[in-house]
């Protein structure tokens, strides 16, 4: 069994049981009365190179990263130090996430949060929107296409932003077909975990110039950002380098600082 299987077999059964303490129908009724949305896409199109800093305890590539005592406070730290997003890991199983943690960060920051997980069921998009997600994760990989259309319209007709992960240019042409304006590249192989940071420079120029170009994984200092600047994204999101830093709000201050740079390559749109 591949490692996405894995992880999706987890996260359905995961949901499963939440389901059985709230049933789909109230859940819903309970979403319905959250604070409403941010809008994320207004903050990932302002000037610069965005950084969407993420909370991340541990990975599969990786093991244990971090002993994240306080979310809130790295959460914190992240805004402080300019990301434009904050990216919280809700899987539990193989990353150490959960919703406590995503509510510990709402708790205390005000910029838009990312609900990054392995999202296969509506139930876990009005989850995400119940604990005040403004954009919520949805990979190309994990979903059949019926599914990741029914997915996105649902996060849309929600108010939320969806940010559409893909891994090949065949992937992308499956987020496109399915309306995805928001487009993460992500440059970790599922298959063998390692990052290859050239994925993006290989997909991003067969998108359309309208579409935010996220480049996921392998920034692990100002220099990957910029390079990943120059190949065309609008933002970066990261996580093992900021949570591994000893200093995240000093090493996210380094990007949003590269980000800003005149020498840095400006987004295309
Ligand atoms: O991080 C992993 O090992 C991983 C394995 C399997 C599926 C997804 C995985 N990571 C999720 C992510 O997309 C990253 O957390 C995110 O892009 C940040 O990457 P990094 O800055 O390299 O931690």
């Amino acid at each position: 069994m591949s490692v996405l299987d894995s992880i999706l077999e987890g996260v359905r059964a995961d949901v499963a049981s939440r389901e059985a303490q709230l049933p789909f129908d109230e859940l819903k009724q309970k979403a319905a009365k959250a604070a409403p949305p941010r809008d994320a896409l207004a903050a990932l199109k302002a000037p610069g190179i965005g950084v969407i800093a993420e909370v991340k305890r541990r990975s599969p590539s990786a093991g244990d990263l971090a002993a994240i005592d306080d979310p809130g406070e790295l959460a914190r730290a992240y805004a402080e130090g300019g990301a434009r997003a904050i990216s919280v890991l809700t899987e539990q199983r193989r990353f150490g996430g959960s919703l406590a943690d995503f509510d510990a960060v709402r708790a205390v920051v005000d910029v838009p949060l990312l609900r990054k997980d392995f999202v296969v069921s509506p139930y876990q998009v009005h989850e995400a929107r119940l604990h005040g997600a403004d954009l919520v994760l949805l990979i190309v990989a994990a979903l059949e296409q019926n599914v990741l259309v029914s997915l996105l319209d649902r996060v849309e007709s929600l108010g939320m932003t969806a940010l559409v992960e893909v891994h090949t240019a065949e992937e992308a042409d499956r987020a496109l077909e399915a309306g995805a304006s928001v487009i993460g590249i992500n440059a970790r192989n599922l298959h063998t975990l390692e990052v290859d940071r050239e994925v993006f420079g290989r997909i991003a120029p067969g998108l359309p110039i309208e579409v935010l170009k996220i480049a996921e994984s392998g920034v692990r200092g100002p220099a990957d950002l910029m390079a990943y600047a120059g190949a065309g994204a609008d933002a970066v999101l990261v996580g093992e380098g900021l949570v591994t830093s000893g200093d995240p709000r000093s090493a996210v201050t380094q990007l949003v600082t590269a980000g800003s740079h005149p020498a840095c390559p400006r987004p295309s749109r």
